[in-house]
């Protein structure tokens, strides 16, 4: 059975405009239109779209915080407002801009009302609470009231919490805002282990490219309410041909660009340090970084390298720069 089973799901809301001094106008905002979307138990599914594209209204719904206009939505087989107690038990469910945990206890105090809210026995929580402190390394700040954490550790804290009671489905979103790149890269680790090791299903919107290069195989791509692209990530950046950048140092300067002859598809976008580092960008479609690489190194010796793929916001906009916001 799907985990995430939605249908024609649709969300309006009522919006009063100013229209003139003294006069207010009624709108009709269609935050999420006619959503069809399955979810089957142990994919890790990237929701992306541009600001205001309707992701945050589609897990409000998801989760039984917003009722639908129209349509339907089953998650773990209930309907998510109606049984959102139920759902509850079965889902977690992480905000990167607001925390679901008690401010001033410290952690150590919240995981006890968690347990017993989503009714797991203390022989089940406590050694998952033990496995989830050593994996997260959460032990150094376990007594520190949650008010008093880093970003970094409180979203430790915030996962961990909303994984107590070992749910089939964790629906995440931004979970890696504002945190820096370890924190980040621990996070994508340890959500990564949870879905190898326990089959959970991930569901995750985010700015950050890396978050779902790093956990998910296949991205939605939400534009104007609607499901715009639903597929892999690699299919998404190949249909648009998103320009990439390889930043390449080399062992010997070359400063006149013209001297680093590339292939068809690739662009010098500058050179730096004297010579030593130069950024192209290249269009996938028509070479690979592999193809570009080997290009480069036929007439100088490469040092080091990195790729950058473009962002989120910049891949959607391109794709679907049509929006009507
Ligand atoms: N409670 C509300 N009342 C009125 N309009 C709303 C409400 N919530 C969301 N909207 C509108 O619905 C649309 C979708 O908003 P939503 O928050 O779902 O977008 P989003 O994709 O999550 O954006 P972001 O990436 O900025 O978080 C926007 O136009 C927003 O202004």
């Amino acid at each position: 059975m799907a985990i995430i089973e939605a249908e024609n799901l649709s969300r309006d809301f009522q919006v009063f405009e100013q229209a003139g001094r003294f006069r207010r106008r009624k709108r009709t905002v269609h935050a999420v239109r006619e959503v069809n979307l399955t979810v089957e138990p142990g994919e890790a599914v990237g929701y992306i779209g541009a600001n205001g594209a309707g992701k945050s209204t589609t897990i409000k719904m998801l989760t039984g915080i917003l009722v639908p206009s129209s349509g339907s939505v089953t998650v773990c087989g209930f309907n998510p407002v109606p049984q959102r107690r139920d759902l509850a038990r079965r889902i977690g469910v992480v905000f990167g801009q607001r925390s679901q945990l008690w401010w001033d206890l410290p952690l150590q105090d919240s995981f006890p009302i968690l347990g017993a809210m989503h009714r797991v026995p203390t022989s089940e929580w406590k050694p998952r609470l033990d496995d989830l402190v050593a994996r997260m390394d959460l032990g150094s700040f376990l007594t520190t009231p949650v008010r008093q954490l880093s970003l970094g550790q409180r979203m430790r804290g915030e996962v961990a919490a909303a994984l107590l009671h070992r749910p089939e489905l964790v629906i995440l979103d931004e979970p890696t805002i504002g945190l820096d790149m370890i924190s980040k890269e621990s996070l994508r680790q340890f959500l990564d282990f949870e879905r190898r090791e326990h089959g959970t299903t991930l569901l995750l919107t985010t700015h950050d490219m890396s978050d779902i290069q790093r956990l998910c195989r296949r991205v939605l791509v939400v534009d104007d309410g609607a499901i715009a692209f639903d597929g892999a990530l690699t299919a998404l950046a190949e249909m648009e041909g998103a320009t990439r950048t390889m930043v390449v140092d080399l062992v010997e300067p070359v400063h006149d660009p013209a001297g680093l002859p590339l292939p068809v598809g690739a662009t010098h976008s500058g050179v730096e340090a004297q010579g030593i580092r130069h950024n192209i960008t290249f269009d996938s479609r028509q070479v690979s970084a592999a193809a570009l690489l080997a290009a480069i190194s036929s007439t100088a010796e490469v040092a080091d390298l990195s790729l950058h793929e473009p962002d989120i916001e910049y891949l959607v906009r391109q794709l679907y720069g049509s929006s009507k916001r």
